[in-house]
């Protein structure tokens, strides 16, 4: 069996499409368009690329980006004043913080500094205690857009086994908690796991979102699983490589995500749409 592939330039143009359709909605009812704030500290080459491809994406569907690009050298406290600023403003409606932020910075700290209305990342812990107990306010990106995916190629993952491999706040555990929430039987992986291969092979489903190139392998995928690589592994030769052995996993999956064109898509489309929802229920 090969397997389908999962097309996340597919489904993240279609999510982007409607997302630019709700913004018309907005514009057409005498509202403005929604806003996001996107705040970079210092010059990891990596986060410059993501911060240029959110802006990019925002100007396609036609809501505002405001860039706050700050030196290495920002202190905490001056990181910390500009979002007490941004969370001040009626005309801004989500602030993101790149991530991973100079070491000289609790990301906790600034993290549970964003207003959680505007926590279009869903990482503060108002978010995430409001996913756990199945009242989602603002949801993690990279997780709701797994779950847009599945649901757009009809994958229902009710009463599905389901191995989450990884445990970190910004994928594994939201992930765990949203396919929870559509009542897969849900089990999260993680570097202290005895025998990984055996959890794996039970999967009817499989999230890999451990940030090793290849680390799960095709034979420890059950034939007709669903598989979903979060992985974006930036390798010597420059190429991009999943979490997972793609030529291998795809030779026994029902469905697999490649990498890349896979869930990294889906992860600045759905902060479009957590963005939209933010300005749909502030003004
Ligand atoms: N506060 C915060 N929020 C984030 O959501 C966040 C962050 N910090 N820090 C970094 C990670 C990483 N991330 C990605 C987004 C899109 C792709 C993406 O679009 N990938 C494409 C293209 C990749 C390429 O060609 O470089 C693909 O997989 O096909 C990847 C990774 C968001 N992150």
């Amino acid at each position: 069996m090969t397997a389908q592939l999962i097309d996340g330039k597919t489904i993240s143009a279609d999510l982007l499409d409607r997302v630019e359709n709700g913004v018309k909605i907005r514009l057409d009812a005498g509202k403005r368009a929604p806003c996001l704030a996107v705040i970079l500290v210092g010059n990891n080459p990596a986060s410059e690329v993501y911060v240029r491809n959110k802006k990019r994406s925002c100007e396609k569907v036609g809501i505002t980006s405001v860039a706050h690009d700050l030196p290495a050298t920002t202190t905490e406290a001056e990181l910390l004043a500009l979002i007490d600023q941004l969370n001040a403003r009626d005309d801004v409606d989500g602030i993101l913080v790149q991530l991973p932020l100079p070491e000289h910075i609790a990301s906790e700290t600034v993290i549970e500094r964003i207003a959680p209305h505007k926590d279009v990342d869903g990482f503060h812990p108002y978010n995430m205690g409001r996913l756990l107990v199945k009242m989602p306010l603002m949801r993690p990106c990279t997780p709701r857009g797994v779950m847009i995916m599945l649901e757009h190629t009809g994958i229902n993952v009710k009463g599905m086994n389901a191995v989450v491999i990884g445990q970190s706040n910004i994928v594994g555990r939201p992930m765990a908690l949203e396919l929870l929430m559509e009542r897969a039987t849900v089990t999260i992986c993680h570097s202290q796991t005895r025998d990984l291969p055996a959890r794996v092979r039970d999967a009817d489903l499989v999230v890999a979102a451990v940030g090793i190139p290849h680390f799960v392998k095709g034979d420890w995928i059950k034939p007709g699983a669903v598989v979903i690589d979060v992985g974006i592994n930036r390798l010597d030769n420059g190429k991009l490589a999943g979490d997972v052995d793609f030529d291998a996993a795809r030779e026994r999956a029902s469905w697999i995500t490649p990498v890349p064109g896979g869930v990294g898509l889906m992860t600045v489309a759905t902060l479009l749409q957590n963005t939209l929802d933010a300005a749909n229920r502030n003004a």
